[in-house]
């Protein structure tokens, strides 16, 4: 059986695309794979899920290898196998507030996508907030009111910008990984291996 890997939709997907045809890799099937979300090449199967599915299909063994962002990686505890970082999806975690923003004197709010992430930060600060969860566009959350602050993937800073947030504090940065399902690793070793190492053959990774 063909090695299988599981592919984060979106954005991951097509800087990873690039990627793996610039490594001499046929990426033909997968560019033209309409609303598929099976594809085979004429060496490897993949799936496209959200991040936090590609790990679970990882860890359970249906993937052998994924490709998932670090942050999913740091807020989703799972038993996988972290290979190496890959030369794409470079972002960094931050806590971000309206400009000129006063803190209040009662316990912050805070919204995130990211509430492992974000739970873990404050702890360590030794600082008691309240977290609410969103699903996205979490800069609203701030200039409605929802929030004192966010805690949120910034790369290039713009949806900050334009809608008026600014960074308080840094404190992680991530790129995507490639993962491994543990058994695979020794059971396919020899199938994998190959792509492995083509996949480490690379510069400017975090
Ligand atoms: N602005 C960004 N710049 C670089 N990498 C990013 C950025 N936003 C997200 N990422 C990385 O890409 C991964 C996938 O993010 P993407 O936004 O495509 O999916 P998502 O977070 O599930 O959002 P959506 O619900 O819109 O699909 C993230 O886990 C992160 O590692
Ligand atoms: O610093 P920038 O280059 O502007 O990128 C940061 C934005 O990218 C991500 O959002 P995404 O596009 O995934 O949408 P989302 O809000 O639905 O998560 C992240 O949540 C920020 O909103």
């Amino acid at each position: 059986m063909k090695p299988v890997i599981a592919l984060t939709k979106g954005r991951l997907e097509t800087q990873f695309l690039k990627y793996f045809s610039g490594l001499g890799f046929d990426i033909e099937p997968i560019v033209n794979k309409g609303r598929k979300l099976r594809v085979e090449t004429d060496d490897l199967q993949f799936i496209f899920a959200k991040g936090p599915d590609v790990v679970t299909y990882v860890q359970y063994g249906i993937a052998d290898l994924g490709i998932v962002g670090g942050d999913i990686l740091a807020e989703y505890t799972a038993d996988v196998y972290d290979l190496l970082p890959l030369p794409f999806g470079a972002c960094r975690m931050a806590v971000a507030t309206e400009k000129g923003k006063v803190w209040p004197d009662q316990k912050k709010t805070i919204a995130s996508k990211y509430t492992g992430i974000t739970k873990a930060f404050f702890k360590e600060k030794g600082e008691s907030v309240e977290i609410i969860k969103l699903e996205g566009s979490v800069e609203l959350a701030p200039i409605l009111g929802l929030a004192d602050a966010i805690v949120d993937i910034v790369e290039t800073g713009t949806t900050l910008k334009e809608n008026g947030l600014v960074i308080d504090e840094e404190f992680m940065h991530f790129s995507a990984r490639l993962i491994a399902n543990r058994s695979s690793l020794k059971i396919k070793r020899e199938e994998l291996m190959p792509i492995i190492e083509k996949l480490s053959n690379q510069e400017g990774a975090q």
